[in-house]
């Protein structure tokens, strides 16, 4: 790494491209999941079948809220070559024909694991915690700009390594998974390598200032901890643990926390729902990152909190969803009422974890900051917040609905519209 030339503004010049390439690389070496001590002992053949299904299970909540974030990242685009491209990987994931893409290879793989499609898509038994960190993703995708929100996918330029090393494990020390259920990982070696290469030549292009540079490597940094997080929860669950609760509301509540809603929503949402756990999360933010979310969605975010605080906005009780309207209910429903999927799974035998240190499971960052703490105060405050009698009006539309429908929290701010950027040809987002 080069020594920092300065500007005559006195800021910081930017990296060439190569130091700036460099540097994204080197998070992505040196905080990236395939470290944690649960994908370690997952390629060396040291999991359970219970600790198996129990990754995949949850790892299915991750998965289908992949193309949801990559739908919010296709909204801020303008150019239609770069749409074009970006809607590729919804594609990879949803199919372009029901039995195809992703989502249907993961649900394979759950079987050939022994898990029935009802299992996967049933949310309440996603943890806590992995609910929490999915949740932090695609609201950051949701809330930041398109450089964030690109440059937070880079974690998949370490995916193909991880997912070759995954499939000899499992052919190895896993024989009782059925082959065919591997074609998931088989089909990502090649997707994600053309995904991380395509979005790093977007961030490259995008980041000409040394402040974007960095924003850049602050989000590919909160993405490694996001998927760190997924796995610690994973790793530590218990029997004796809930799983998930209300979608909606844990979510809402993250939506402020991760994406760092500026002003007044949340000052409104720490009053009325985090308290302590808000101040606690927002030193997990990385600072400049926030700083940018404040000058991008600002407007936004206070003006709908403004509406929503004095009650005028709220919509008619006869033109809401059932109890309330959420985005994140919205976000989820395509997978909470799956096509055929009347009733929940049967369940998982967890087996008991073993104990391990937490200084052990967390990357140098996540030790740092309090991302642990805080899943556990948001999600107090999802629990708190309760669930509702939709599923009794679903009933009603002849729907299945799960048992539990999150309700949203008033104070919690809705989807914002980020700035709609050009192409790589146009000024950077
Ligand atoms: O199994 C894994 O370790 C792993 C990691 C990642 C990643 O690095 O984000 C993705 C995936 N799998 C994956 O299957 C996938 O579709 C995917 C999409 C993205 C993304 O951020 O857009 N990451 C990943």
């Amino acid at each position: 790494m080069t020594a920092t030339p300065v500007r005559d503004d006195g800021g910081a010049a930017p990296w060439g491209t190569a130091e700036f390439t460099e540097r994204l690389r080197a998070v992505a070496e040196d905080r990236y999941h395939d470290r944690h001590p649960f994908n370690v002992r997952m390629r060396q053949g040291e999991l359970t079948p219970a600790e198996l299904r129990r990754w995949i299970i949850n790892r299915f909540h991750y998965q289908r809220h992949i193309p949801v974030k990559d739908a919010l990242i296709l909204a801020k685009f303008d150019d239609p070559a770069l749409r074009r491209a970006w809607v590729r990987r919804i594609q990879d994931h949803d199919g372009t024909a029901a039995g195809q893409g992703g989502i249907e290879r993961w649900l394979r793989l759950g079987e050939a694991a022994g898990l029935e499609r009802p299992a996967l898509w049933d949310t309440a038994r996603v943890l806590p915690g992995v609910r929490l960190a999915v949740e932090g993703y695609v609201n950051f995708c949701r809330l930041r700009p398109a450089l964030d929100a690109v440059a937070a996918s880079l974690t998949e330029l370490s995916a193909p390594g991880l997912m070759r090393t995954r499939i000899a494990a499992f052919e190895r020390y896993y024989p009782w998974i059925e082959a065919e259920g591997l074609a998931y990982f088989r089909t990502r070696i090649g997707q994600g390598g053309r995904d991380s290469e395509e979005a790093l030549a977007l961030v490259q292009g995008w980041a000409r200032t040394r402040e974007q540079q960095e924003r850049a490597v602050a989000a590919l940094t909160f993405k490694c901890e996001v998927l760190w997080a997924l796995l610690d929860a994973v790793d530590s669950a218990s029997d004796s643990l809930p799983t998930g609760t209300a979608d909606g509301v844990s979510g809402d509540a993250l939506s402020v926390v991760s994406g760092g809603a500026p002003g007044d929503a949340s000052r409104l949402v720490s009053e009325r729902v985090l308290g302590d756990a808000l101040s606690l999360v927002s030193e997990g933010v990385p600072r400049d990152a926030s700083l940018l979310v404040s000058e991008h969605a600002s407007g936004d975010v206070s003006a709908f909190v403004s509406e929503r605080a004095s009650g005028d906005a709220s919509p008619p009780a006869s033109e809401r969803a059932p109890e309330d309207t959420s985005p994140l209910i919205s976000e989820s429903a395509s997978g909470d009422i799956p096509p055929g999927a009347v009733s929940p799974g049967p369940s998982d035998s967890v087996a008991s974890p073993r104990v391990r240190g937490p200084a052990q499971r967390r990357p140098r960052a996540a030790r740092d900051v309090a991302g642990g703490d805080v899943a556990s105060g948001a999600s107090g405050a999802a629990a708190q917040a309760g669930t509702s009698g939709a599923a009794a009006q679903a009933g009603t539309l002849g729907v299945s609905m799960p048992a539990k429908v999150p309700a949203r929290h008033p104070g919690a701010p809705v989807q914002t519209d980020t700035p709609v950027v050009p192409g790589p040809a146009g000024s950077p987002p």
